[in-house]
Parts: structure tokens; sequence; C-alpha cells
């Protein structure tokens, strides 16, 4: 299938033709710890579809963060299996299957968004002219044309993480993992983002795993929601939410989200009730 990227301007080939972008099968995580062994993850059992929006939720210490880093080859599972594209998660890191963005910004203080944002498309050896038409397409996707040329001081909070929420754009990677981006942020800047990220992800079609603390944000932004819970990290619930495409934020007080957001709740709940 043919994808047209907002980014290349050009249509690319999906390598994965039907395989979906994550599968995860009996997935376990056992770290040692001089503690002992810790069970990060316990028969994960997940599918994320080309264009899902999944968000990840679950008190802290259940895994979700491990989940993630799991998909981007930052860590190894220690049973069952994983695939990102159809590929095992190391050969789609190396074919740069996915962009990242982190709960803090991290852009490099003195450089400016512009040279943070190259800084990976200069190791990735893109030319200064492929490098200049990338940075100039992602800053507009996120809203920012106009302040490549500004330091990350010089910027926002929500500015800065959306600064960096462009650099994981700029690989131009269909899969975009997030960890709790808007975390640090005050809930207006918060409820911005949420809607600016809501847009971007319907003009994109990218496919996106986002972790947050926050319920109205998992069911504002998600077309399925993972329920995790902790020791051991595992799957409680997953919803596939009925909320339609187009949400503006009064959605947030209709009878629909309410019940999303109470099953959401449910599930948190049995979690704990799982630990008594
Ligand atoms: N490198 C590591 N070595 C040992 N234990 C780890 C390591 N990384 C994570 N853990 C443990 O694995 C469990 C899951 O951690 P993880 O960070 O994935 O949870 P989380 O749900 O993302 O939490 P939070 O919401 O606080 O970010 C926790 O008990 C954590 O202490």
């Amino acid at each position: 299938m043919a994808v047209a990227s907002e980014i290349d301007g050009s249509a690319s080939v999906n390598i994965a033709l039907q395989a979906p972008v994550i599968e995860a099968k009996g997935l376990d995580l056992t770290f040692q710890t001089n503690d002992g062994p810790v069970q990060a993850l316990r028969d994960v059992n997940l599918t994320i579809d080309k264009g899902d929006f999944v968000s990840f939720i679950g008190p802290s210490g259940c895994g979700k963060t491990t989940f993630l880093r799991v998909v981007a080859a930052l860590e190894h599972p220690t049973g069952g299996s994983i695939t990102v594209n159809g590929m095992t998660p190391d050969e789609a890191r190396r074919n740069r299957a996915y962009g990242y963005v982190f709960q803090a910004a991290g852009l490099y203080p003195w450089r400016t968004i512009e040279k943070n944002i190259k800084l990976p498309l200069e190791i990735m050896g893109f030319d200064r002219a492929e490098q200049d038409r990338r940075v100039k397409n992602v800053l507009e996707l996120v809203d920012l044309a106009g302040f490549g040329k500004k330091y990350p001081w010089q910027l926002s909070g929500g500015m800065q993480q959306r600064a960096s929420i462009a650099r994981a754009l700029a690989f131009d990677a269909d899969l975009l993992l997030m960890d709790e981006p808007f975390g640090a942020l005050d809930e207006i800047v918060r409820d911005h983002l949420n809607e600016q990220l809501l847009e971007l992800w319907a003009r994109t079609h990218k496919t996106i795993g986002f972790v947050t603390h926050s319920i109205p944000e998992a069911v504002y932004l998600s077309t399925k929601i993972v329920v995790m819970s902790p020791r051991p990290g595992r799957i409680t619930d997953v919803i596939e939410s009925t909320l339609p495409p187009e949400r503006p934020l009064d959605i947030r007080d209709t009878p629909e989200f309410l019940e999303i957001a109470h099953r959401v709740r449910e599930g948190l709940r049995a979690g704990h009730a799982y630990d008594d």
C-alpha cells in the first residue's frame, strides 16, 4: 500500500504490507535487580494496527515505559515475541521505523530549535538541503514555523514539547512513540496540545503509542486504550473507543466519553484489586 508522506512530499511504500504495526504475543520482561527479579511485563498480548492511536494508562511501575522501550529495541524481552512493522524491534530500529518523544522535551539548550531537529538528521547523513526541507516541514506540522532560529529557553514549555515532537517527526517514520510527553505541563496548555496532536495525527495518518497517567487525556486522544496494572506489569483491559474521529474538547462532557472514562477507571481499580 502506498502511503503519501506529508514530510518528504512524495509517496513512499510501506514496507509492512499487511502486518500489524506492533504485535506482542505472550511478552515477558523480567529485570534482574539487586533486590531480586522485577517482572516489568507479564504475558502482554497486544495488536496495534496502522493508523491506531493507542494510549497506555496505569499506575507508576506497571510497565508502560518498558513496553515502549521494548518496541524501540531499548530493552529486550525475556519471553514471548514482538514484531514492529513485521520485523524484530532491532531490525525496525535499523530501518528507523519510529520517532520517540520523551517525558521531558530533551532539547540541547545551546542549539537553536532548528539545529536540535537537525542533529539526528546530520547523524543519519542527510545532505544539507534535505535537512532544511525536513526541518521546515516538521516545524509547520507542529505549528512552530518561524521559531527555528530561537533557542529552547526562548520558548514556553508547551512549545518546547512541540519542538521535541517535530524532532521525532523529522525521521518521517509511520510510528510515533510518545512517553508522557505532556505530563509536566499545566492543564490548559495540555488541552491545547492534545487538540493539536489529534489534528496532526489526522493529517499524517501516523500510528501513535502514547503513555499517560491521565484518564481524560487517554479517552480524548485514543482509538484504543490499554489499561495496565503493576506487580507484575500486565494488561487488564483493552478498550476500543467508540468516539468519532472529530473530537472537539467539549466531547469530554458527553455521556459516551464519560462512559469510556468510567470503564478505564474500573480497569485501573480491577488492577489494584488483583494485588490485594
Ligand atoms: N532498567 C531497569 N532495571 C530494573 N528495573 C527496572 C528497569 N526499568 C524499569 N524497571 C522496573 O520495571 C517496572 C516497570 O517500570 P516502568 O518504568 O516501565 O513503569 P511505568 O508504568 O512506565 O511507570 P511510570 O508511570 O512511573 O513511568 C518498575 O517496577 C520499574 O522499577
